[in-house]
């Protein structure tokens, strides 16, 4: 076969102006503004390969200038000289000496190198003419292992213990498939519940995800404390005792706050409390679980990297682990991130608000069940209803189920009109 040579990479600073509607609005960002640094990798075939980290407006230029920084170690290489020792490869993006200054492997250039790996493996699924959620699922374990860089988490998860969970998951994966084919992949909303939207609104969205299949509904809270449970009980008594209600705070409170909040919430019977602190506050996510118990603590969202996420477990901090999908480093360490959660028990539920993610973590999401955990107890997919329709192959959402795509590829490549529309600041949808 001829090898896939890549010959530029275009980045494209996009933002959609959803902070008119406040929609994505929580606690902390109040006014967001759905944005991505984009890219695509041109290559000396047809093919191109698409990839995109979430931002929230301002700031995404500085993810392009990362990303435009990054470029210089990809254009000219081969897909194969990539896809063959794909660990190298993300070293040379992680560890260049001085740019790793401003990590490492964390915040604005981590995830421009999580928008650069998902654009390589966008484009490794399309040479292979499958969906990515098809290629891990068909991909040897050997060359899985080759993908995942132990390094910083080999001492809570060997390379021989991936192994084995990958070789167990080969009984009834064939079924497996089939039934998400028929079933699809269970899903949550949190269209109807951000932070910026009237009482009104939310009764009348929490109906109408009732009526379109949804049984569990995401609130954001953080607000003033009567507000809040104004708000939750609202959303409860709409969906009745049995739907499930998860509660996000997006990082709004100290550890003692966050304690008595969550508990000052417990007659919502949240299903999760999302985000109650500080990302970076794996002991403070510990003591919280422990003192707000038997409500489940959920966070990952704003989690930098993988070592963090084997804290996060060794800390015995979280009950369902939110994997993004361009915060880390693209699929390769959400691979790592997902076996981790696996060896520890702890169930996967993507984060999914904002653009493109849903997109993104359904491929994911398959992972785990077909590759991985085998299970869809305790979990769900997030979703929202914003922006799909600026995708080639948007998601496919039925009765709170997502369908899997069967198109070549990661499924997120833009239409090429909504990337000249919405470019930043360029693009006809900011001229006004
Ligand atoms: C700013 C984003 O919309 C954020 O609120 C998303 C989030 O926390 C979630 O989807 O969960
Ligand atoms: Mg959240």
């Amino acid at each position: 076969m001829k090898q896939i040579k890549i010959t530029a990479l275009r980045v494209v600073d996009l933002r959609f102006p959803t902070s008119r509607d406040h929609i994505g609005s929580d606690a902390v960002n109040v006014d967001p503004d759905y944005s991505a640094a984009y890219c695509i990798l041109e290559t000396d075939s047809a093919l191109e390969g698409h990839g995109l980290t979430f931002t929230l407006g301002r700031g995404t230029d500085l993810c392009v200038a990362a990303l435009n920084y990054l470029g210089r170690f990809i254009v000219g290489r081969t897909l194969s000289s990539i896809t063959d020792d794909f660990v190298a490869f993300n070293r040379t993006l992680t560890d260049d000496s001085q740019f790793r200054w401003l990590g490492p492997e964390k915040g604005v250039i981590h995830l421009s190198t999580g928008a650069l790996i998902n654009a390589v493996w966008d484009l490794y699924a399309k040479s292979e003419g499958k969906p990515l959620w098809r290629l891990l699922a068909g991909m040897p374990a050997e060359k899985l292992l080759s993908a995942i860089d132990f390094r910083y988490i080999d001492d809570v998860l060997s390379r021989d213990e991936a192994l084995a969970i990958l070789t167990a998951s080969e009984e009834g994966k064939a079924q497996r498939i089939e039934s998400l084919l028929a079933n699809g992949y269970p899903a949550y909303t949190t269209s109807a519940g951000w932070f910026g939207f009237s009482d009104e609104k939310i009764k009348r969205l929490c109906e109408e995800g009732l009526a379109d299949g949804w049984t569990h509904f995401k609130l954001k809270v953080g607000g003033v404390p009567a507000d809040d449970l104004r708000r939750g009980r609202i959303v409860r008594q709409t969906i009745g005792p049995h739907n499930r209600i998860m509660v996000d705070a997006n990082q709004k409170w100290g550890v003692l706050e966050a304690i008595d909040r969550t508990n000052q919430l417990t007659e919502l019977n949240p299903w999760w409390m999302e985000e109650p602190t500080s990302p970076d506050d794996i002991l403070g996510h510990a003591r919280i679980r422990r003192e707000v118990a038997p409500t489940r603590i959920a966070t990952g969202e704003h989690c930098h990297n993988k070592v963090m996420f084997k804290q996060l477990l060794q800390a015995e901090a979280i009950d369902v682990c939110q994997i993004d999908s361009c915060r880390v480093a693209g699929v390769n360490e959400n691979l790592a991130i997902i076996l981790m959660a696996a060896k520890f028990g702890i169930p996967v539920c993507p984060h999914a608000g904002g653009v493109g993610l849903c997109e993104y973590v359904q491929h994911l999401s398959a992972f785990d069940y077909l590759r991985v955990s085998c299970s869809l107890e305790d979990r769900v997919i997030e979703y929202v209803d914003h922006l799909h329709e600026h995708f080639l192959t948007p998601v496919d959402i039925r009765r709170g189920r997502y369908f899997l795509p069967e198109t070549p590829g990661y499924s997120i490549e833009i239409r090429p009109e909504s990337l000249k529309k919405f470019a930043f600041p360029e693009g006809e949808a900011w001229k006004s």
